[in-house]
């Protein structure tokens, strides 16, 4: 399929304003892949992500899959760790130099500081004339050849690839080569998506629902199966490819696999009252305050040789960070399993320590044995995905949890009671609520946040902040706001980034912003020059002391309350918004949708 047809009715679905219509568009756009040119033979891309999942993952995608992750605003699988890691001024120093020879990055961020948006900025340049100077680029890419083709979603793919692979001294130059080698062959609506897509800011209205009813509709299969498919596999990409050749029976072989991360399952704030109402007892849990983890340990052939993977709630790998986890899968593990937990920084003592400490550990790329001796972290495990080959998505909680609990001992040790399985997170079955008040009482006295209260017949539902899982914490609900932008300081504090635009999700997709206040308070200068270090590389325009901040830090707030106001694009705004923390734990998906806020406000 030509970038250009792909361009063509991105388009017509962004300005598409009804859900059923968009559905459509893109049904026909699925459909018309298999119109397009097959696969290619001998394509060198794998799609390789790392660790264990199984052969399919592995293969090469096609048209479909492409197109089925591109017109979400993903180049790979959501499960993959691999990214572009591309920043803003990669992608405007590629546009500048494609754009001619009189275009420096600067008039690209000018154009940007203007228009306001990358898409249109990129759409406003002419870049036919550069046909000639491909070779510029210097790279080995197919999109870097000029030879006069159009230029097709497979060929953006593979070289978006290859610019993902690119490591190393030197490798910022060679993404800028490669990037530039594909905007070169674009005209200005191919390059208008292509902008989007590299910054992930495609943003056109298509939801996760939106794919999911258009696979069902392109392929004829039932919408819950492919729902089914695409929690245990993660990959849109593959499940339109196995809906379209498997049909309905392909789509029900798909299962979990070890090293492929499910997103987390949610919980919504909760009384126990609500709780014992609407189920007959509640599964209770200490509320552990640390960051989630998943586990994926895969035995190997010899019994020191398993292969352990740790990602966070946005599927990142983290397992280099945290060597405690990898050691005590290693022995405590026997057989192929995907637990569902948290780590937490604990004390000398083991007891635990402000979730702030974990994340000193949590993404650590550097220094990892140092912050080691720093900062001590321990896994506690809550749920159970997957044993020796069973997927137990679809049992009940109190099963899961029985199997997690064998899990983690091993035979000799079946006898022992709970409390000393090491790395077992206890659960209570309770319909009292006093009783349920005395776990609570005894979780905060233990250093924790609170309890949880768990539906203990409900599935587990990966991605889902659902009814089946309540928080109950002591403090007032907090929210995590995306920062959009923020101003200089004064006087003594001139060099630091004072005060912060806050924004939560908001549109259909909740792949929108929108502004809800500005923090400033509850900010230490030492603080300051952190949070300083951390937005400054995102800046995307500058005005006088305001800065345009690219949306990627996730910032926890405190409020008194929330009020609609006229002066923010959501019609609310916090009022005494107060700083708590940034959430490195958490990606702008992951923010706190307006939705969300008007929910609080009742
Ligand atoms: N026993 C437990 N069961 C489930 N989740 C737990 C448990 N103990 C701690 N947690 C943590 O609590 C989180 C559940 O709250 P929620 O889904 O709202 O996440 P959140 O947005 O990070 O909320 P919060 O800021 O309250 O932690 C889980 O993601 C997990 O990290």
């Amino acid at each position: 399929m030509e970038f250009a047809t792909f361009a063509q009715r991105v388009a017509a679905i962004e300005a598409e304003p009804a859900d059923l219509e968009i559905v459509a568009l893109v049904t026909e756009l699925f459909e018309e892949t298999l119109e397009s040119a097959p696969l290619e033979d001998g394509n060198p891309c794998s799609d390789a992500g790392h660790g264990t999942a199984t052969p399919d993952d592995f293969d090469t995608p096609d048209n479909l899959e492409i197109v089925a992750r591109f017109v979400q605003g993903r180049v790979f699988p959501a499960w993959q760790s691999r990214t572009l890691d591309i920043g803003p001024s990669t992608c405007y120093e590629a546009i500048a130099r494609a754009a001619g020879t009189n275009v420096r990055t600067d008039d690209v961020e000018a154009r940007l500081a203007d228009i306001g948006e990358i898409g249109e900025v990129a759409a406003s340049y002419d870049f036919g004339g550069q046909q000639g100077l491909g070779a510029f680029g210097g790279g080995s890419s197919s999109a870097n050849t000029t030879d006069g083709t159009d230029l097709t979603v497979r060929e953006v793919y593979e070289t978006l690839s290859e610019l993902a692979a690119a490591e190393g001294a030197g490798s910022q130059d060679r993404k800028v080569d490669l990037l530039f080698g594909l905007v070169n062959r674009c005209s200005s609506e191919e390059a208008r998506y292509l902008a989007r897509l590299v910054l992930s800011e495609m943003r056109i209205g298509v939801g996760e629902g939106t794919v999911r009813d258009a696979i069902a509709e392109a392929f004829d299969v039932p919408g819950g199966e492919v729902e089914r498919a695409l929690q245990v596999s993660n990959d849109y990409g593959q499940v339109a490819r196995v809906a379209r050749d498997d049909g309905l029976e392909g789509l029900t072989q798909l299962d979990l696999a070890v090293g492929r991360p499910v997103q987390a399952m949610l919980a919504q704030a909760g009384t126990v009252t609500d709780a014992l109402e609407e189920w007959e007892q509640a599964a209770v849990e200490w509320k552990y305050d640390g960051a989630r983890i998943q586990l994926h340990y895969q035995p190997g052939t010899n019994p020191d040789a398993g292969a352990t993977e740790v990602f966070s709630r946005n599927m990142e790998d983290v397992t280099d960070a945290l060597p405690e986890v990898v050691e005590f899968a290693e022995e405590t593990l026997e057989e192929a399993v995907i637990l569902d937990g948290e780590v937490v920084a604990i004390d000398d003592d083991g007891t635990p320590l402000p979730f702030q400490e974990v994340l000193k550990r949590f993404r650590r790329k550097h220094d990892v044995e140092k912050a080691r001796e720093d900062v001590t972290v321990r896994p506690v495990f809550f749920d159970c995905l997957h044993a020796d080959g069973d997927d137990l998505l679809e049992e009940p909680l109190t099963i899961r949890h029985d199997r997690l609990e064998a899990v983690l001992c091993d035979g000799d040790e079946r006898s022992r009671s709970p409390e000393n399985v090491d790395g077992l997170s206890l659960l209570w079955q309770s319909d009292d609520p006093e009783k349920i008040e005395s776990i609570d009482a005894e979780a905060l006295e233990g250093g924790h946040e609170g309890i949880m209260l768990k539906n203990p017949e409900s599935t587990y539902s990966p991605g889902r902040r659902g009814k089946h899982w309540r928080k109950r914490k002591p403090d007032v609900e907090t929210l995590d706001c995306v920062v959009t932008g923020a101003e200089w300081g004064e006087g003594r504090r001139a060099t630091f980034l004072g005060t912060f635009e806050l924004s939560v999700r908001a549109g259909e997709a909740g792949d929108e912003l929108e502004t809800v206040g500005k923090v400033a308070t509850g900010i230490t200068d030492e603080k300051l020059e952190e949070l300083t270090e951390l937005l400054e590389p995102h800046i995307t325009a500058e005005e006088g002391q305001e800065v345009d901040l690219e949306p990627e830090v996730v910032f926890e707030v405190g409020y008194e309350e929330i009020q609609t106001s006229p002066t923010y694009s959501s019609g609310y705004a916090l009022r005494f918004p107060r700083f708590v923390g940034v959430r490195s734990d958490k990606a702008t998906a992951d923010a706190d949708s307006l939705e969300r806020l008007e929910r609080l406000r009742d």
